[in-house]
């Protein structure tokens, strides 16, 4: 048996198949990833990724692939260390990640790793799994599946890493599982990947760029540079949504810098005309993040009667958005023919 940490990873897009690559080639990690639309193909062909980290890889398989999450207790096998969750968390639509990893999840053992953006993305899973560590990683990365089992990946893997507050077990516990986590991670020396105690600041600054910029450009289908080089999108849009979240954030005890908002605005380059993932989901016709990135930060505003209009705003029209992707995947249907145009 290997005495490597036994890692599963859930979810092989582009942060997904970085992490697990980076994992493997540290030489401290042993991968199973559970691979859905991309399972044929990289199963025949591997991954080709094309890094900034790591270069130009071709072929490449983690050391166990699977189309589906694995029953531990039923397939009698090794319980995993750590499993590594870096789906699209699309909290509206079954199969949630809890559903998802159950099977694989042997109690007091495995320590969850949620490598996915947005705000009280731990709280099913502390439910669910009371007796397991749940930690937040937190990527700053530009990764992108470009077509089964290719990867582009065009902005350094930055992670940080930080242990969610889980009631049931000392907090050491969850720490040290943190630290192991990044000691694993940095192995490959190809990374940065640091501990960082205060999870919630970390979360609630990058939501200063997902909750407001993923969503203008989901609902415009604008990138951030055209709303740069015009201008009034930010100062119409973006900066007065940004301003909520540092508002929101400071009063959940989260005092974010001042110069944030005008960092966040700035820090992609101008010349890349970057869609965040929101947009390039609802392009694609995915469902989109907007519960945990949008909808977790307005709840926390209303509990703390901080107005956020914007935000609610916002709020509505990805919601409604998200209702004609699900419409579109037959998840939810309208009464159609004559007895609808009666009625209206
Ligand atoms: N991409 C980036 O640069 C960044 C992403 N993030 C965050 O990281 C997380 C992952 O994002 P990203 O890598 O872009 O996502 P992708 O959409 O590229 O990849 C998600 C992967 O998860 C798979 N998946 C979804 N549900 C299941 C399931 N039930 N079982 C098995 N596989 C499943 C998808 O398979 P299928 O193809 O079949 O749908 C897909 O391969 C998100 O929370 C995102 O917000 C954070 C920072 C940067
Ligand atoms: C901006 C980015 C790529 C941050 O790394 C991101 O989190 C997203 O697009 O959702």
């Amino acid at each position: 048996m290997s005495n490597k940490t036994n890692v599963l990873l859930v979810g092989s897009g582009g942060v997904g198949t970085l992490a697990a690559y980076n994992l493997e080639i540290g030489g401290l990690a042993s991968v199973t990833s559970v691979l859905r639309s991309n399972h044929d193909a990289v199963s025949q062909n591997g991954f080709t990724i094309t890094s900034l980290d790591h270069g130009y890889v071709k072929g490449w398989k983690p050391s166990t692939i699977r189309n589906s999450v694995p029953d531990v207790g039923k397939e009698c096998l090794r319980p995993f260390d750590f499993i590594v969750v870096t789906t699209k968390n699309i909290a509206d639509v079954s199969p949630t990640v809890t559903e998802t990893i159950a099977p694989a999840v042997t109690a007091g053992h495995t320590t969850i790793v949620l490598l996915q953006n947005g705000l009280n993305i731990e709280k099913p899973l502390l439910v669910a799994f009371p007796m397991n560590p749940v930690l937040s990683g937190v990527s700053l990365i530009g990764a992108t599946e470009t077509s089964p089992g290719v990867i582009l990946h065009d902005d350094r893997d930055r992670l940080i890493i930080g242990a969610f507050t889980n009631p049931n077990l000392p907090l050491s516990t969850s720490i040290t599982s943190a630290q192991m986590f990044v000691q694993l991670y940095s192995a490959s020396e190809k990374v940065s990947c640091t501990y960082n105690e205060n999870v919630g600041f970390v979360r609630w600054r990058k939501l200063v760029y997902n909750a407001c910029y993923n969503s203008a450009c989901a609902i415009t289908h604008m990138d951030t540079s055209r709303m740069r080089i015009l201008k009034y999108p930010i100062d119409d849009v973006v900066r007065p949504l940004m301003l909520e979240i540092v508002a929101i954030a400071k009063a959940a005890g989260h005092v974010l810098p001042e110069s944030i908002v005008e960092d966040m605005i700035n820090c992609d380059p101008e010349d890349t005309y970057f869609k965040p993932s929101m947009q390039q989901d609802i392009e694609k016709g995915n469902f989109m993040e907007f519960e945990n990135i949008v909808g977790e930060p307005l709840r926390e505003a209303e509990k703390l009667a901080v107005p956020a209009p914007n935000l609610k705003m916002v709020y509505g029209l990805l919601k409604i958005l998200q209702t004609n992707i699900k419409e579109a995947k037959g998840l939810v249907s309208f009464p159609t023919g004559p007895i609808l145009l009666d009625q209206f």
